[in-house]
C-alpha cells in the first residue's frame, strides 16, 4: 500500500506535470536552443489570419462540445460497457467526431481531455508545444512500474529535463538516416531468413500457422541484431524464448489498454490486472538486463582482443555507451524500447501491409513489377535499391493511412492557448486523433480505397517519386514552410485539404516524434520487399478491422496464403 501511495508522486503524476509546466514556462521565456541536437522543428509560424492570442471574444473551454457523462467518472462507462465496446475505440472516437465536430471535450475518471480531430487544430497544438513537449505517459502502467522499481523511465514516460537527457542521447543514434542505413545488411539478412522460415513451416495450401507470432519473432530477431549485434535465433532454436517475450508484451499492451478506461484503483491496490502487468514487466526487464550485460561483455572482449574492426560492430551499444549522460539503467530501458516497441507497432503494420496487398491484387502486381526490376533474390538490398522502391514505400504509407497503429498522440498544454477560437487552459490533456482525417474524403478522395498512387508524383524526368508532404517526413521543415496556408490552394481559391500537411502524421511530429520511425520504416520496407518479391499473397478471410489494445492490431484470424512466385 505504501508503495502504491508513493507512486502517486510518479514521474508524470499531476504534481510532476505541474513542475514540468513551471519549467516549461521558464524555458519559453529564455531558451533558444533546439530541442534535440540537429533538430530545428519548433517555432513554427501561424498561418496568416489565424489567431494565436487570447482576446475577449475567445470562447471559454467549458463551451467545447462533448458528452456530459457521470460526475467524476465522466464517459468512462461508455467506453468500457457501452456499444461497440473498448476494442472498437476507433469507431467510438469516429462517432464522437461526427457528433461533436473537430474539437471534443470529455471527462474520464476526473481527468478532462480535449480531443483534437481536425488537422488544422492539430497544427495549432503542435505550434504551441514548445521545444520540450509535455505528454501523458505512452503506457501508464509501464511508467508506474518503472517508478516503483527505480528503473529509468524511458522516453515515452517522462517529461522535462529527464526526457531531454534521454532523447538527446539517442536522437541521432536512432533518427539519422545514415545511422539507420548502417543496419540495412543485418535487417535484410533477417528478412531473407524469414522468407525461408515461412517456406519451411507453411502447409500445402501456403497457410502459415500463427502468422502474427511468426512476424513477431522476425521483429525480435531484427531488433536484437540491431541492439546487440547478435543473432538470437528467435525464429528457430530460440523460438520458445521469443514466445515468452511476445506473450509478456501482449499482456502489457492489453491490460494497460483496459486499465486506461477503469478507475485507477491499481495505483493504490495490487489488482489482478496490475499483478499481470508487473509479472510481464519483471520478465522483460530481467531478460533485457541479461542481454545487455552479455552484449557488453562480448563488446569488451572484442575490444581487448583487437576484434573491433569496423564501426558497424555493436554500433547501437557503442552509441549508448558513448553518451556520458546515460547510466546502466537508462541503457537497459532504451535497449528494451528498441527491442520490444516494434512488437505492438511494426508487427501489426506488416500484417496490415500484407492484407492491403492481398486484397488489392492490382497493387500487388504493380509492386511485383517494381521488385522484379530492382531486387534480386541472391543480392543484398542496398541503400541505392531501397531509395528506388517508391511504389513499395507508397504501399506502406497507404497502409498506415488505412490501418494506423496509434489512435491518439498525447500532449499537455504548456501554457494558456487558443485552439479553434476556444481558450485552452495550461495543463489541459490533449489527445490528437488525426486518424479521422485518414478516412475523410475532403483530405483523401475515395478514402476507403487502397490507392498507393495517391502518394506518388511524377518528377521532371517522369520517374515516379514519393511525395514528401507530411510534416514528420523531414522533422518539420516542411511543416514550417506550409504554415503559410492549409497546404496548397485548390479550385476557386479554396484551401486544398488534400495537401494539408497535418492530415497524415503516423509517427507524430516535432521534438517528440517517434524516434523509432526510421528503424520501423526500414524494417517494414525491407521485409515487404523480400516477402512480396518471393510470394504472391492471398487473403481468404472476412474484411479485416482493427482492435484497440493500447495500440491498434488486426481484429480477426489472419487467413493468408503465400505462393512462391519463382
Ligand atoms: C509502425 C511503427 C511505429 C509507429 C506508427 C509509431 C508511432 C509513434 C507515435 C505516433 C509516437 C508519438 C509521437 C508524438 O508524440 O508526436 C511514437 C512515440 C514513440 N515511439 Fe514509435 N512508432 C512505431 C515504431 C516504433 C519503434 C520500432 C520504436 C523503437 C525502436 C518506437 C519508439 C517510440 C518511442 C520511444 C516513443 C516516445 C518518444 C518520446 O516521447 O520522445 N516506435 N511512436
Amino acid at each position: 500500500m505504501a508503495n502504491h501511495m508513493r507512486l502517486l508522486r510518479g514521474r508524470i503524476s499531476s504534481s510532476g506535470l505541474r513542475r514540468d509546466l513551471a519549467r516549461e514556462g521558464r524555458r519559453f521565456k529564455s531558451s533558444t536552443a533546439s530541442a534535440v541536437p540537429g533538430d530545428e522543428t519548433t517555432g513554427t509560424r501561424a498561418p496568416p489570419g489565424e489567431r494565436t492570442t487570447l482576446g475577449s471574444d475567445v470562447k471559454p473551454f467549458h463551451n467545447i462540445p462533448g458528452p456530459k457523462g457521470l460526475p467524476y467518472v465522466g464517459s468512462m462507462w461508455e467506453y468500457r460497457y457501452g456499444q461497440p465496446g473498448l476494442e472498437k475505440m476507433k469507431d467510438i472516437l469516429t462517432e464522437r467526431y461526427r457528433t461533436y465536430g473537430g474539437l471534443m471535450r470529455e471527462k474520464l475518471a476526473g481527468r478532462t481531455r480535449l480531443h483534437v480531430f481536425d488537422p488544422e487544430h492539430v497544427r495549432a497544438v503542435y505550434r504551441q508545444e514548445g521545444k520540450w513537449p509535455l505528454i501523458e505517459p505512452l503506457v501508464e502502467t509501464t511508467q508506474l512500474y518503472r517508478e516503483q522499481a527505480h528503473h529509468s523511465p524511458g522516453l515515452g514516460n517522462t517529461n522535462g529535463e529527464e526526457w531531454y537527457r534521454l532523447r538527446s542521447a539517442v536522437h541521432q543514434l536512432m533518427m539519422r538516416p545514415k545511422e539507420v542505413a548502417a543496419y540495412l545488411p543485418m535487417v535484410d539478412g533477417v528478412a531473407m531468413d524469414f522468407v525461408q522460415r515461412l517456406c519451411d513451416i507453411m502447409d500445402k495450401r501456403g497457410h502459415v500457422p500463427d502468422l502474427a507470432v511468426e512476424v513477431s519473432k522476425w521483429n525480435l530477431e531484427t531488433a536484437s541484431a540491431i541492439a546487440f549485434h547478435d543473432r538470437k535465433h528467435f525464429m528457430t532454436i530460440n523460438s520458445h524464448k521469443a514466445e515468452l517475450w511476445i506473450k509478456a508484451n501482449t499482456t502489457i499492451m492489453r491490460e494497460s489498454g483496459k486499465l486506461r478506461y477503469k478507475l485507477p484503483l491499481y495505483r493504490y491496490l495490487p489488482t489482478s490486472s496490475w499483478r499481470k502487468v508487473v509479472k510481464a514487466e519483471d520478465y522483460l526487464t530481467k531478460e533485457c538486463q541479461q542481454m545487455v550485460e552479455d552484449a557488453l561483455q562480448r563488446l569488451a572482449f572484442a575490444e581487448q582482443n583487437g576484434q573491433l574492426t569496423d564501426n558497424d560492430q555493436f554500433r547501437f551499444m557503442r552509441g549508448l555507451l558513448a553518451s556520458p549522460a546515460l547510466n546502466r539503467s537508462d541503457i537497459v530501458t532504451l535497449t528494451l524500447s528498441l527491442f520490444t516497441d516494434g512488437l505492438p507497432s511494426t508487427v501489426p503494420s506488416v500484417l496490415s501491409v500484407l492484407y492491403c496487398l492481398a486484397t488489392n491484387p492490382e497493387a500487388q502486381f504493380r509492386l511485383h513489377r517494381e521488385l522484379d526490376d530492382l531486387v534480386s533474390p541472391g543480392s543484398p538490398l542496398t541503400s541505392d535499391v531501397m531509395n528506388k522502391l517508391t511504389y513499395l514505400k507508397a504501399c506502406v504509407k497507404e497502409t498506415l493511412r488505412l490501418f494506423p497503429v496509434t489512435l491518439e498522440i498525447s500532449r499537455v498544454c504548456p501554457k494558456d492557448a487558443v485552439i479553434g477560437d476556444y481558450k485552452i487552459p495550461e495543463g489541459t490533456c490533449i489527445k490528437l486523433n488525426g486518424f479521422v482525417a485518414h478516412r475523410d474524403p475532403a483530405y483523401f478522395p475515395d478514402p476507403d480505397e487502397f490507392r498507393p498512387e495517391r502518394w506518388l508524383r511524377t518528377s521532371g524526368n517522369h520517374d515516379l517519386a514519393l511525395q514528401r508532404e507530411e510534416p514528420g517526413e523531414d522533422q518539420g521543415q516542411r511543416a514550417a514552410s506550409d504554415e503559410e496556408g492549409q497546404g496548397q490552394t485548390g479550385k476557386q481559391g479554396q484551401p486544398d485539404l488534400t495537401t494539408h500537411p497535418y492530415r497524415f502524421i503516423p509517427f507524430g511530429h516535432g521534438p517528440r516524434m517517434c524516434p523509432g520511425r526510421r528503424i520501423a520504416e526500414q524494417d517494414l520496407h525491407v521485409v515487404t520487399a523480400r516477402l512480396l518479391h518471393h510470394f504472391f499473397v492471398d487473403w481468404h478471410g472476412d474484411q479485416m478491422g482493427q482492435k484497440f489494445e493500447t495500440l491498434m492490431r488486426p481484429d480477426c484470424p489472419l487467413d493468408f496464403s503465400f505462393h512462391p512466385r519463382h
